[in-house]
């Protein structure tokens, strides 16, 4: 189970005050998933942590061989990199190839026996090899991932795969022979947050092409090496509420967006023609696949000629859209119609996987920064661009609905492929060939509704309080988790007027942190009396909450003696048990009328 709180861990003793991090109980590899109790200083740094909470700077590759060494100070590192794989990193990931490179050099050199994962490390090897990757590994094991319980986020997302599998609705798209062959069985989901945590489910390595996906891409690209101006200057920005291939154009001449087919051409005629137009058509080719090679990390991009000759003859429809577009002067002067249609019938044939499509999702979400290769391939502005575009037009003539209910970026295309971005967070890349009328993939449309009926990444959901949906996220400066650490920090520090605050701006004054403490532990812990009043008279805390060491308020008041505190506690819990007692045997008496007068009950 997720937690339905952001968890933060906040220990309290008496004139300590401490920030830490959750601990491991949650996780399958258990102890391994990350270090018990870590001391944290509002700071993302792993270099800046303490390790004893006094002050003591401990490096990071210190803390990591403490926690994870064992009984004969070595580290295993199959269980290491177990736990890396837990908090969603890779041990393929590129950002960790000077840490694999290392074991297996260093296995090649001591000759053992078993694989480079089998290696047990001392002190010093361990952090000769964890040393070029530190940070990641750090903010990895320490879980400071914006996604820090990833595990129990990925059980969600695979939950969600299972209620979709038995959807059978929807056509595959059958204007070609090679799409109508593909298997309508297929369904792939592939996530890729901002900090690279992967996980997939289904066929996720299966390649499709991704069609009207490049279009978001290729509007991308021409952004990039031209500006917004140019670019808009032969393509607008409105939804054009017709379908995707519509021989259509807004008031001024212009296709409506570049998400639809007649956008998608300009923006190819652009890239054409705008952009080194000194390249070949090979040239330009390349140059395009190169950037989307870059968008996915060097995952596989790759190109399927037989859907592109087969696009090309079947093509009577897009040939009329572009030379519509041309009687309408839509192209740059000096356009060669012919090359753009061959052009944007490659962009629709390059090939993808879910998994490398996840990664371009995710390099949308991260502002153009590949969280793979860290490499910046697209401006931020020019990513804004995009997203926006794809909120109200990625999804052909159900943009509106889907902006409504779901309210993510997201683009289809006729492959059943769908990109979803969840700005600033992950990519998401779903694969199931099945559409509907529209030309959305059935699954991939299902899946999006039940990712926001659980997770609140709705653009529109409330950040800041509690609700129903689950926030999976790591938020540094705002929402929930932000609140529960300044709760918590103003509990115990007596500070009445801030509680009063957040009990005014409906923030739930029962949170608690990972490890169960709540505002009236703290309080109790520090003797604010008037706080412990406050929290139980006007917000109705529970007396008797216990922490994950099975403490109550009350035992935090007596150990740290405070009497007047521990008074107060010990009336309000015998009142709540008396109430209780009263209640029950009310309920009792309740079941026993029940009990002799069924009839005239039940009316
Ligand atoms: N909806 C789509 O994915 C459209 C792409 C398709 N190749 C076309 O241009 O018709």
């Amino acid at each position: 189970m997720l937690p339905s709180k952001r968890k933060v861990n906040v220990c309290s003793r008496k004139g300590k005050f401490c920030f830490a991090f959750k601990g491991p109980h949650t996780h399958d590899v258990s102890c391994f998933a990350s270090p018990t109790i870590r001391p944290f200083s509002f700071t993302s740094d792993p270099r800046k942590l303490e390790s004893d909470g006094k002050g003591t700077k401990e490096p990071p590759d210190q803390l990591l061989f403490n926690f994870y060494k064992n009984e004969d100070n070595l580290v295993p590192i199959n269980k290491f990199i177990a736990a890396l794989r837990h908090n969603g990193l890779r041990k393929t990931d590129p950002r960790l190839a000077e840490f694999m490179k290392f074991l297996r050099d260093h296995h090649r050199k001591i000759e053992d026996s078993g694989s480079p994962e089998m290696l047990y490390l001392d002190e010093e090897t361990f952090k000769r090899a964890v040393g070029p990757n530190v940070s990641l590994i750090a903010k990895c094991l320490f879980e400071e991932f914006i996604i820090p319980d990833f595990k129990s986020f990925t059980k969600h997302i695979e939950e969600f795969y299972y209620i979709c599998e038995p959807n059978s609705a929807g056509k595959v798209a059958d204007y070609i022979p090679q799409l109508a062959r593909t298997d309508p069985k297929s369904w792939g989901v592939s996530v890729c947050t901002v900090d690279g945590q992967r996980y997939s489910i289904g066929k996720t390595n299966t390649p499709f092409t991704i069609q009207s996906c490049s279009k978001p891409l290729t509007y991308g690209i021409a952004l990039e090496e031209l500006t917004e101006t140019e670019v808009h200057k032969y393509v607008g920005q409105e939804p054009s509420g017709r379908n995707f291939n519509e021989l259509i154009l807004d008031q001024n001449k212009k296709p409506h967006n570049p998400m639809i087919n007649a956008g998608a051409i300009v923006v190819c005629s652009l890239l054409k023609t705008l952009v080194k137009p000194e390249m070949t058509p090979s040239e330009k080719f390349d140059f395009i696949m190169n950037y989307f090679k870059r968008l996915a990390g060097g995952e596989h991009i790759g190109f399927n000629n037989a859907i592109f000759l087969s696009e090309k003859v079947s093509a009577d429809r897009n040939y009329a859209l572009g030379f519509f577009m041309r009687e309408h002067k839509c192209y740059p002067e000096n356009t060669n119609m012919k090359e753009v249609m061959d052009f944007y019938f490659q962009c629709c044939s390059m090939e993808a996987t879910c998994e490398s499509s996840a990664v371009i999702a995710a390099t949308l979400a991260n502002g153009g920064v590949c969280p793979i290769t860290e490499e910046k391939v697209l401006r931020s502005e020019s990513v804004r661009d995009v997203l926006a575009l794809m909120h109200s037009c990625g999804m052909y003539d159900y943009s509106g609905q889907f902006a409504f209910k779901v309210g993510l970026p997201a683009k289809s295309g006729v492959s059943g492929s769908m990109l979803i971005v969840v700005p600033n967070t992950m990519g998401i890349a779903l694969w199931s060939p099945p559409l509907d009328p529209l030309g959305n993939s059935c699954r991939g449309v299902q899946f999006c509704e039940e990712l926001v009926k659980t997770f609140n990444f709705h653009k529109y959901d409330n950040l800041r309080y509690a609700s129903d949906k689950i926030d999976p996220r790591r938020h540094k400066f705002s929402s929930i988790g932000f609140s529960i650490v300044t709760l918590l920090f103003n509990a115990a520090a007596g500070n009445i007027a801030a509680l009063r605050r957040f009990k005014v701006s409906g923030l739930n004054m029962g949170l608690s942190d990972y490890d169960g403490r709540t505002a009236l532990h703290l309080a109790a812990a520090e003797g604010h009396e008037d706080c412990v009043e406050f929290l139980i008279e006007q917000c109705d805390c529970d007396v008797n909450v216990k922490d994950r060491w099975g403490k109550t308020p009350l035992d935090e008041a007596k150990t740290f003696g405070h009497e007047k505190i521990t008074q107060i506690l010990l009336s309000v819990s015998a009142n709540n048990s008396k109430a209780n007692n009263e209640k029950s045997s009310l309920d009792k008496s309740e079941e026993d009328v029940s009990f002799h007068l069924p009839v005239i009950r039940t009316k």
